[in-house]
């Protein structure tokens, strides 16, 4: 590449350089956590490339963080002895935006408008974030590549910056040196500098010298025995990883010695801060062999469902030189994950004993990941045992229920845990199927989400108990059960003949509906509803039909079985009709309405036309008969 050359900066950056240099900022501090949070990184990669063997300029050189600061002259340098940039990595590097926090950051920023300034702090942009103290950088620096040239980078943050070579032997690795802008002069004092570093960079595990004096104290935490650690130190620590201002909600420190060696410090964070930021698929754990940082959020040491936990992982076992890219294959990280899954579930089985409140608390912070682990076959107990579901036995639907919360309320006889889905509880209490529960009194468990089907489905049983839609219940079963609610209300029985009559009328709906009913029959699960429809016997629950239905983008309704309550006036006052003409108008229209509504009912209406029309023609005559009766 020429040297001495000016580049515009691409279009993205030039936007997020605007927002930062034109927001107001509460904390401009964290320019330097990303600062001495890059110079980290590259130090790793030079311990992790001697390691594996790689041959390095300068490869004796400490690895160490330097800042010094110019109070007269407002300036202050990084300077760090990492991997250092080819002037192509620099414009790479610096000049694109392909980093993980800025993209979301801009996003959030521009959702947010100006209120750019707050969630800069949580986000970190990376190295622009120096533009929001710094009136001109320049980054001078060396690749660690023998016989590389060493490049000086230098702009104001407006639109260029420029590149040349650097004069003089440059060892390897890189300076920063900023010039401050006026109103950021503060930064230039020792003791600021080091306030900040202790706060935001303190478990950065390479020594950092504010003018030659060692500020940063911590070790690596993870390998210290427990007894020694406070809660501030986890939290700080906590901090550091994260970013999040709030404390963690949980924190597992663990060692194992077998089947693998490893030290573990995992948090559960309290999101109800609002200030943490979780990408769902960017979930993983820092990986260490030996204290040497490896893989930041690797995917492979934790499963997806439980990738709400931050942390890191650190063990003898594998060899410091292992590729990033080998990693997947190798034996030993499946096992450190079985063995971080079982202790984390394990945990938040004693926290869900101990604490019920504190679980619900995870419970709202986490259940949307958490739930995803329903695919795990290993756990499946333990996973079964952590879900939570609103149930009809709850006040309201804030209330969460266990499963064996569900089973040490069963009845007396009953065999099974029964559910509803819905996307609300109101919705769920108008379902008809969710009648005959009702009035026996059996507890349901309410299902809001789609996912809680699948949920139930894969888990089939818990303990010795199915898990069945509330459709699909074996109505002899229920039947078993006394009425718990008042029944004193239900109609007088048919007589024989009208009984007789009524199968007719079931039957005659049944020619009239056709092929788009498996069959009519007499509904012994509803009270207040005068029909519902039910999947014939083995089908799925009409919930998961519906799952079905929308992946696969079709809409035709599903053939089902129409159930009427003989007990309903409607159905009462039909009889009454067709007692006196089988083949009635209003009756065939009204065995139409039937079907219609109870599709309507369960989300499969597609064309309501026919329903509209039918109802605005029965709401003419029916309001001609209410003004005779009212005589008006
Ligand atoms: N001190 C440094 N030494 C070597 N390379 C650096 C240094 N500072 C920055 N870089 C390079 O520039 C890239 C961009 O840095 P920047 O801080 O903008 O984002 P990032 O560190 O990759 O992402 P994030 O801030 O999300 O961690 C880094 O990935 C790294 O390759």
């Amino acid at each position: 590449m020429a040297t001495n050359s000016t580049h515009t900066f691409k279009a993205e950056i030039t936007q997020l350089l605007d927002i930062i240099t034109n927001s107001i900022y509460t904390n401009r501090d964290i320019f330097l956590r990303e600062l001495v949070s890059n110079a980290s990184d590259a130090m790793d990669k030079v311990r992790f490339l001697s390691a594996s063997g790689t041959e390095l300029a300068d490869a004796e050189a400490e690895l160490r963080i330097d800042i010094t600061c110019d109070k007269d002259a407002h300036v202050i340098t990084v300077a760090d002895t990492g991997i250092g940039m080819t002037s192509e990595e620099l414009v790479e590097n610096i000049g694109t935006i392909a980093h993980s926090g800025s993209a979301t950051f801009m996003a959030e920023a521009a959702k947010n408008g100006t209120k750019a300034d707050s969630i800069i702090g949580r986000f970190g942009v990376g190295f622009y974030s120096v533009f929001m103290v710094a009136r001109e950088v320049s980054i001078t620096t060396r690749s660690g590549q023998p016989g590389a040239t060493p490049v000086v980078w230098t702009s104001t943050g407006t639109g260029s910056y420029t590149i040349a070579e650097a004069e003089g032997d440059n060892p390897r690795g890189t300076t920063i040196r900023i010039t401050l802008k006026d109103e950021a002069t503060e930064f230039a004092d020792p003791e600021r500098l080091r306030s900040i570093i202790r706060e935001h960079s303190n478990f950065v595990s390479f020594p950092i010298f504010v003018d030659g004096e060692r500020v940063n104290t911590q070790p690596a935490l993870w390998r210290e025995p427990k007894f020694q650690i406070t809660k501030e130190q986890y939290d700080d620590f906590y901090t550091f990883l994260t970013y999040d201002s709030k404390a963690p909600q949980d924190t597992l420190h663990i060692a194992v010695d077998a089947p693998v060696q490893f030290n573990a410090l995992l948090f559960v964070p309290d999101m109800t801060s609002g200030n943490f930021f979780n990408d769902p698929e960017k979930y993983g754990l820092d990986l260490y062999v030996r204290r040497v940082l490896i893989a930041r959020r690797h995917k492979d040491l934790i499963p997806q469902y439980l990738g709400f936990m931050r942390g890191v992982v650190d063990t003898e076992d594998l060899p410091l030189n292992i590729s990033r890219e080998t990693l997947q294959e190798n034996l030993l990280i499946g096992k450190i994950r079985s063995t971080v899954t079982k202790q984390v579930l394990a945990r938040l089985t004693k926290l869900a004993q101990d604490d019920a409140d504190a679980y619900a608390n995870f419970w709202r912070n986490h259940h949307k990941v958490f739930k995803l682990g329903y695919g795990d076959y290993a756990n499946r107990d333990a996973f079964a045992d952590l879900l939570r579901f609103n149930s009809s036995a709850d006040a309201d639907a804030e209330g969460l229920t266990s499963l064996a919360d569900y089973v040490s309320r069963m009845k007396d006889g009953q065999k099974d845990i029964y559910f509803i889905s819905g996307t609300s509880r109101e919705a769920i209490r108008l379902n008809p199927h969710g009648e005959i529960f009702r009035r026996k009194g059996i507890e349901v468990l309410y299902l809001y989400e789609p996912i809680d089907e699948f949920i139930l489905d894969a888990l089939r049983q818990y303990k010795d108990h199915d898990l069945v839609a509330a459709e699909q219940a074996d109505m002899a079963a229920l039947d078993a059960f006394a009425d718990a609610e008042d029944t004193a209300a239900a109609p007088e029985a048919l007589g024989a003949d009208d009984e007789r009559t009524f199968e007719d009328m079931i039957a005659t709906m049944k020619s009239i509906l056709g092929e788009r009913v498996e069959d009519v029959r007499i509904s012994r699960r509803l009270k207040d509803s005068p029909a519902c429809l039910v999947s014939p016997d083995g089908g799925m629950s009409s919930q998961m039909q519906k799952m079905l239905q929308i992946m696969s983008k079709d809409t035709t309704p599903p053939v089902k079985i129409l159930e009427i309550n003989r007990d309903h006036a409607m159905a009462r006052n039909l009889l009454r009709i067709f007692k006196k003409d089988r083949d009635d108008a209003f009756f065939r229209s009204a065995t139409e309405h039937i079907l219609e509504s109870a599709l309507l009912q369960e989300g499969y209406l597609d064309d309501p036309h026919a329903l509209v029309a039918r109802m605005n023609e029965l709401l003419e005559k029916s309001s001609g008969w209410y003004a005779e009766i009212r005589h008006v």
